[in-house]
């Protein structure tokens, strides 16, 4: 594959640090392995899911992808819990029959020795639900809604210890490799704490390029992203706080960690999820990967009120209230301007 250059990137073959490099190799092959089954399922959806509602391609892919990610990590790392999205519950029901088995069939592409037993036992290892020194983090499918738009969407997988997000690798099957426009689609986000931020091509063959956040400081001058969803991150007071630090440049809407890895390699600014309703707190999953991507590629995460987020806390994010993730050099003026606003 040719890799594109682009001023946020440069290139570095000494990325070979021994320290979590084993749990970095295979978070990597398994989100890799994932987004090759989400890919498959992705690509059958035609316009009667959406017109009929039919969230089934998505649900198959969710569940095919978290049982292909807990077998690699069970296999790699038998005693490392897992806290994931799904767990099989709902998928051991009788009535659910058919579903289970087009589970069972996407797997066994990538997986021939899956039967319905193993999915379930695989899925169900992503049932850790309360805090552990060292734990693992899945979304299998972050961004469901883009996923069955055929959008964006991403499969998301952190390692914890002791709170502290230490490897993240996020799948987006759908983003340019590069911001460059002729990029070929799919990249994988990897960091490991301390050793920086890259971006890797979906595909196996090629080099990864190192990424870094850009150098606005203005912040008149930025682009910010965002949901694509408004029930999921306010839009209406994202843009008063856009307009308090003078932004102009309208916001880039996607779905899912995505929006960290735009921030990560300097194609945004910002992202601001301001929270909608006051009862929900964001999901671990939803967030770990993403957050070490853009702290090692130099940039900076808290809550809207300026907290470090919080991994420690079982499933929720339960001391912390939206997200704000920059440059690291437009955090204070953004945090200022939320205050302004009044956001609570
Ligand atoms: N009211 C709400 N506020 C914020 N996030 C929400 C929400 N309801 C659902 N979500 C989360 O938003 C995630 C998608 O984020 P985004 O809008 O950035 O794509 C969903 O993940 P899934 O898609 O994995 O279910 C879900 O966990
Ligand atoms: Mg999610």
């Amino acid at each position: 594959m040719r890799i594109l250059p682009h001023p946020g990137f440069f290139m570095d073959n000494a990325h070979s640090g021994k320290i979590m490099s084993r749990e970095r190799d295979v978070a990597l092959a398994a989100v890799r392995e994932a987004a090759a089954l989400c890919q498959n399922i992705q690509a059958a959806i035609g316009p009667d899911v959406l017109e009929k509602r039919d969230r089934s391609p998505v649900t198959v892919a969710d569940f095919g992808s978290q049982a292909l990610i807990c077998r690699r990590l069970a296999a790699a790392f038998p005693d490392d819990p897992i806290m994931a999205e799904e767990d099989s519950t709902a998928l051991r029901e009788p009535a659910q029959a058919p579903l289970l088995e087009r589970v069972v069939a996407e797997v066994q592409r990538l997986a021939p020795e899956a039967t319905a037993e193993t999915v379930c036992a695989w899925i169900d290892r992503g049932n850790l639900a309360t805090y552990r020194p060292r734990f693992w983090t899945l979304d299998p499918i972050d961004g469901t809604k883009g996923f069955l738009r055929g959008d964006q969407y991403a499969i998301a997988l952190a390692l914890l210890v002791e709170g502290r997000v230490r490897v993240a690798a996020l799948a987006c099957p759908n983003l340019p490799l590069t911001p460059a426009t002729e990029s070929p689609r799919g990249v994988v986000f990897v960091a490991v704490q301390g050793e920086g931020a890259w971006a890797y091509p979906l595909e196996e063959a090629g080099t990864p390029l190192r990424i870094q956040v850009s150098a606005t400081s203005d912040p008149a001058q930025a682009q910010f992203c965002e949901s694509f969803e408004s029930a999921h991150s306010a839009h209406d007071v994202a843009a008063e706080v856009a307009q308090r630090l003078g932004i102009t440049k309208p916001p880039r809407r996607l779905d899912s960690q995505a929006k960290y890895a735009l921030v990560a390699r300097g194609e945004a600014d910002l992202y601001l999820r301001m929270p909608t309703r006051p009862g929900y707190v964001e999901k671990v999953w939803d967030h770990a990967a993403g957050a070490l991507i853009v702290a090692e590629a130099g940039g900076r995460v808290t809550d809207i009120h300026g907290r470090p987020l919080r991994f420690d806390q079982g499933t929720a994010l339960a001391e912390n209230r939206g997200v704000v993730v920059s440059n690291g050099l437009l955090h204070a003026a953004v945090l200022e301007a939320i205050a302004g606003v009044g956001v609570t």
